[in-house]
């Protein structure tokens, strides 16, 4: 038996190109790995079957679909084993379809999981590059820690980053579809007259001042340097999230975005006290489901130590 830990992300810089012709939008994304962890745990079995636990379960596809089980069908398939054999449980404590990436935390868990458990020694290389084939957000889930990930946001670089930043995550009741949230900024862009495909936006770069904040591990520069042009779309699409994000600020929160495509919310905080009272706060304002404080940077998906 397996068990593989995996962080939910949230983009302290998401820049958002042109609609490119393949559908995708070149980003200059800024990851960055948080405490809030999802476990797959891989035990042998017949098939590739899964099992999920967790607040947002019911939410969570069990079949084919899931993106663990494509994880371990595509690394199955890649070492040329005919007939897989791999039960996958899911504890999820990542909100589904909250712009967290929970979904593609899984696929990461799973691809390390069952990597293990068929004792195939994959190169991380290559591990990266078949996360890549199941999602966009997947390779940065098996690295962790914070990086840039330029193209659709899959080749990734690490980033320097100094000490650890406080975090808050609002989490709403539902979720948003991340391909709604990107029709929707192109929607925006077009009535804006500015227009949305690749010859009308200039591709994103990382932002020096956000970089220099991460190094220095400095979270007033970081929180004025948060920047993340799929907020628009997503107030857009749920404009409730406004209250959430001004309930967080008004509780003391230094930067609020929205996570990624949202609709969670993320709030970074002075100190892990302060953290923990914008947590308090949010709980009780009506204007979320839960609020969780935690902190990053974190390692990405690794095999958990047996418990004794
Ligand atoms: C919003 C983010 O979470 C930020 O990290 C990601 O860009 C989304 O990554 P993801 O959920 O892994 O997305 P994928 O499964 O690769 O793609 C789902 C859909 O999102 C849109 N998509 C995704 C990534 C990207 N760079 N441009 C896009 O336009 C496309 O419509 C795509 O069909
Ligand atoms: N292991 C999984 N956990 C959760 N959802 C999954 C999983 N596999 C497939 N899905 C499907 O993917 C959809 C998006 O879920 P996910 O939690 O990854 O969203 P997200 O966090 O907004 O993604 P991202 O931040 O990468 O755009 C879900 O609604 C669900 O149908």
């Amino acid at each position: 038996m397996i068990t593989v830990r995996v962080p939910a992300k949230v983009n302290v810089q998401l820049g958002v190109g042109g609609l490119r012709a393949d559908g995708f939008h070149d980003l200059a994304n800024v990851f960055f790995a948080v405490g809030l962890f999802d476990e797959v745990t891989a035990t042998p079995g017949e098939g590739v079957t899964l099992s999920c636990t967790g607040p947002d379960a019911a939410s969570v596809p069990l079949d084919d679909s899931n993106l663990a089980a494509r994880a371990a069908r595509l690394l199955a398939a890649h070492h040329g084993l005919a007939d897989p054999g791999v039960h996958l449980h899911i504890a999820k404590a990542i909100p589904v379809a909250g712009g967290m990436a929970g979904g593609s935390a899984d696929g990461a868990a799973a691809l390390v999981a069952c990597d293990a458990l068929w004792g195939l020694a994959t190169p991380i290389g290559t591990l990266l590059e078949l996360a890549a084939e199941l999602g966009s957000d997947v390779p940065f889930a098996l690295l962790g820690g914070v990086a840039l990930g330029r193209g659709r946001g899959e080749i990734l670089d690490a980033l320097p980053v100094a000490g650890t930043f406080h975090w808050v995550f609002a989490v709403a009741d539902g979720g948003l579809s991340t391909p709604a949230v990107f029709r929707e900024c192109d929607r925006l862009r077009e009535e804006a007259g500015t227009g949305s495909s690749e010859a009308d936006v200039p591709t994103p770069d990382a932002d020096p001042a956000l970089l220099a904040a991460l190094a220095s591990g400095d979270p007033v520069a970081l929180a004025a340097a948060l920047t993340n042009d799929l907020q628009a779309a997503a107030l857009s699409l749920r404009p409730s999230l406004a209250d959430t994000l001004h309930a967080g600020t008004e509780a003391g929160a230094i930067g609020a975005l929205v996570s990624g495509s949202g609709p969670t919310c993320a709030f970074l905080a002075k100190d892990a006290e302060s953290a923990e009272a914008i947590a308090a706060a949010l709980r009780t304002s009506g204007t979320c489901r839960t609020a969780h404080a935690t902190h990053g940077p974190v390692p990405g998906a690794e095999v958990s130590a047996p418990r004794p």
